[in-house]
């Protein structure tokens, strides 16, 4: 079987590789030459862990090829589109990356055998439609007889992405059409199976815990794109309640983490999510609940359980500004570090990360920032133009001749600093660690004043 698939960003570039190690003929096509070029060199164009080697296996086995071109769309047996849906001004997905996408597949789709055109970028429902007349405008082909078009979501974290596409908790298939339910079926096979997986073991990563078999999922198209929509609003909202009841076991005398673990567990209610944060961000929860509530409104059926999720998402990143506040009494003229640039770790994204807005409040409040990130200050720099900052190589320059440091995302690295160390560097010893991670350090004894998330004095 072959696989096309248009996007080589954080998901194209996994999914393509996934699908190679599996033991499909892939090309991933990008507009963007730079990251062609570096597929093809058998690296990964994002940094996510275990990416590389991966990619340079396949590569290497000629089991996959980037382009910029879509020649190989003739060939393909599953176009798969994963480009960008980011958000318009007014909180709606911008499908102009999919309707371009939906344009060049109709121009190059071959007339003589059947395509399945799946779509994995997140859509609003009824996209699926739209793909497909625009396929049929460019190609005076029919849907559902050379072609069919499919959703396909996808649920991968980055930072872990390529355990979340080996070891999937649900494949989700939204189409109607028997044919493309056919090819789909057949094209996860091996995934389902896991049973290529032995002759690259040395390039796929082995789950951290014990995975269940993995759950495929039929349904129509619509029901598959909402289907990503309310898992990822569901997310931020199990996410923003703890960080809300955090506030709350602050001021009861109480301690969230405890709280959390006793609440999760309820196996009814789980443990993941339950995290304690300065508010959820990235590329993803912040467009998807903007999109999701504003379709809930355009239908006259507001989702205000996410309405409150999104406010109260905002107000945590004051929340951690407050604080800061709060302990240095003003902020005018006090020098801040920042340790974490990107939305979590263990990835390079910086698309709408919490980092942003948190340094920008707390420049309009007259402080000074300084901020290190050990793999996000490209694109976080390159996305943030206005804020001005001064990017530090290392965490230990980051403390230098502060009043506060703030521990935005908990970075592996973070937790190797020589904190004993790190506090002759600073002006004030106070240090807001926003994911209580390193909590358990004596603190005390080394002269700091420590704050984590939610964990109130005991009354
Ligand atoms: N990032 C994630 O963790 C994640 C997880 C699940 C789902 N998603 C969804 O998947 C989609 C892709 O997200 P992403 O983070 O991978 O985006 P991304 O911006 O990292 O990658 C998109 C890529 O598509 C390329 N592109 C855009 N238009 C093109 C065209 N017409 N032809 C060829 N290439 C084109 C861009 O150059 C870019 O490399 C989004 O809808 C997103 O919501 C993302
Ligand atoms: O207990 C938690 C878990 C997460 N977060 C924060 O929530 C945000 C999102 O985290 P995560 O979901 O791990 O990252 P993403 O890579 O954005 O993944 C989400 O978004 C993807 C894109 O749609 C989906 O594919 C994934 O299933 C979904 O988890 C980040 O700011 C995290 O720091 C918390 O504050 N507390």
């Amino acid at each position: 079987m072959k696989i096309a698939v248009i996007g080589a960003g954080y998901v194209g570039s996994v999914t393509a590789a996934a699908f190679a190690a599996s033991g499909r003929r892939v090309t991933v096509i990008d507009s963007d030459p730079r990251k062609v070029e570096r597929i093809n060199g058998g690296r990964s164009p994002i940094y996510e862990p275990g990416l590389d080697a991966l990619l340079g296996s396949v590569v290497g086995r000629q089991l996959l090829t980037a382009s910029d071109r879509y020649d190989s769309i003739s060939e393909a047996d599953a176009v798969f589109i994963a480009v960008g849906t980011p958000s318009l001004p007014d909180g709606t997905a911008d499908l102009s990356y999919v309707s371009a996408a939906a344009d060049s597949i109709g121009s190059a789709i071959n007339p003589d055998r059947f395509t399945v055109v799946v779509d994995k970028s997140t859509v609003p429902v009824g996209t699926a439609g739209l793909v497909a007349s625009r396929i049929e405008e460019r190609s005076g082909l029919k849907r559902g007889e050379a072609f069919a078009v499919a959703s396909n979501p996808e649920f991968l974290r980055e930072g872990y992405a390529l355990e979340d596409v080996f070891y999937p908790d649900r494949i989700v298939i939204g189409t109607m059409d028997p044919e493309a339910r056919r090819i789909l079926k057949q094209l996860y096979r091996p995934l389902l199976e896991r049973h290529n997986y032995s002759s690259l073991a040395d390039v796929i990563p082995q789950p951290a815990q014990p995975k269940a078999d993995t759950i495929y999922f039929e349904t129509d198209e619509g029901s598959a794109e909402m289907i990503k929509y309310v898992s990822n609003a569901f997310l931020a909202v199990k996410i923003s309640y703890i960080n809300e009841v955090a506030k709350l076991c602050e001021a009861i005398g109480a301690d969230v983490t405890d709280v959390a673990a006793g609440v999760g567990l309820d196996s009814r209610i789980g443990s993941k999510f339950l995290q304690v944060s300065s508010g959820w961000s990235g590329s993803c929860f912040p467009k998807d609940t903007a999109e999701l509530l504003s379709a809930s409104r355009k239908y006259g059926s507001e989702l205000t359980v996410v309405k409150a999720a999104v406010e109260s998402n905002r107000g945590m990143h004051d929340y951690c500004v407050e604080k800061v506040r709060r302990r240095l009494k003003s902020l005018i003229g006090k020098r801040i570090g920042i340790l974490g640039l990107t939305f979590k770790p263990n990835t390079d994204d910086a698309r709408q990360t919490q980092a942003s807005v948190i340094i920008g409040s707390l420049l309009e409040l007259g402080a000074t920032v300084a901020v290190h990130d050990p793999q996000g200050k490209a694109m976080f720099q390159a996305l943030n133009p206005n804020l001005q900052v001064r990017y530090c190589d290392t965490g230990e320059e980051t403390a230098n001749g502060t009043d506060a440091l703030l521990l935005l995302t908990h970075w592996e690295e973070y937790a190797l600093l020589d904190w004993k160390a790190m506090r002759q560097r600073m002006r004030t010893p106070y240090m807001l660690d926003t994911r209580n991670f390193l909590r358990t350090a004596p603190w005390g004894e080394w002269g700091y004043e420590y704050e984590g998330m939610g964990i109130g004095t005991v009354r």
